[in-house]
């Protein structure tokens, strides 16, 4: 087990692969931890150097007051890439992680070679909606919102897995005060401009039938930028690298050999 202090806050990290890799960081979505992407990563190619963290309010890192802006999350990264002396990484970003590597992207340059935007686009959702899920979870705890959020993250085939019991115990085992934290930063940000504005290689996945980010609008998102490209996973949710993590490793081994990074 890892501890990296990045801006401030106690990061829990895990490395993979080849510490002398090619650096590929992961970042993960709202009410989950590292372990997001555990089934994709035996399908990736060797010699990948793959770095995962829990954000602030997540999994075994810490959990400062919120709420938190977008800023902070992607102060975080930059400070935790930072500290593992990380440049010219592929940074691979689910939903809350694709703001992340969205504006990090924008910040950094020197940080991210390219990125994968996941599940995500340059705004997720409206104000209205983040503030009548957080005015739930404050009066009912995330016990209250998650069948609806397990609705969202899984596709109609998927749904009824047994592992979904798991998921969502991660889900709502996530200190309230940081699920909460990071659904602010979520409401908060948008991205629009910036994200435009990018000149990297992007590679955009979307899941069918994602009910918290609708493939179209990552498409949207990645069609803004110039020479982003598109695929969508079938008969998947907003978390296609849990239900289809040979598919999802196929796409990113495929971006990874295009830009030469493998
Ligand atoms: O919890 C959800 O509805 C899905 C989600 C939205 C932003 C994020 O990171 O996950």
């Amino acid at each position: 087990m890892r501890m990296v202090e990045a801006n401030g806050v106690a990061l829990h990290v895990r490395e993979d692969g080849d510490p002398n890799g090619a650096p590929v960081v992961f970042s993960n979505s709202l009410g989950t931890d590292l372990r997001l992407w555990d089934a994709i990563l035996p399908h990736l190619p060797a010699g990948l150097r793959m770095v995962r963290y829990d954000k602030r309010g997540h999994g075994l890192s810490d959990c400062p007051a919120g709420p938190y802006r977008l800023e902070d999350l992607v102060t975080d990264a930059e400070a935790l890439l930072d500290a593992l002396a990380i440049r010219d990484c592929v940074f691979v970003g689910l939903s809350v992680g694709g703001l992340i590597a969205q504006s990090l992207a924008a910040r950094r340059p020197d940080l991210i070679r390219a990125a994968v935007l996941s599940n995500t686009a340059a705004t997720m959702g409206d104000a209205a909606m983040w503030e009548a899920r957080m005015e739930a979870i404050r009066t009912g705890g995330l016990d209250a919102v998650a069948e609806a959020v397990m609705d969202r993250w899984f596709g109609k085939s998927f749904r009824h897995d047994p592992s979904v019991a798991l998921w969502k115990n991660m889900m709502i085992r996530t200190p309230q005060e940081g699920y909460l934290g990071c659904c602010a930063a979520i409401a908060a940000a948008d991205l629009t401009e910036s994200t435009a504005a990018l000149a990297l290689p992007v590679l955009g996945i979307a899941g069918a039938e994602d009910g918290a980010c609708p493939a179209e609008r990552t498409a949207a998102t990645v069609g803004s930028i110039k020479g982003g490209r598109m695929e969508t996973i079938p008969a998947t949710g907003h978390l296609p690298c849990v239900e289809a993590p040979e598919a999802y490793a196929t796409l990113l081994t495929q971006f990874l050999k295009e830009i030469g990074h493998v």
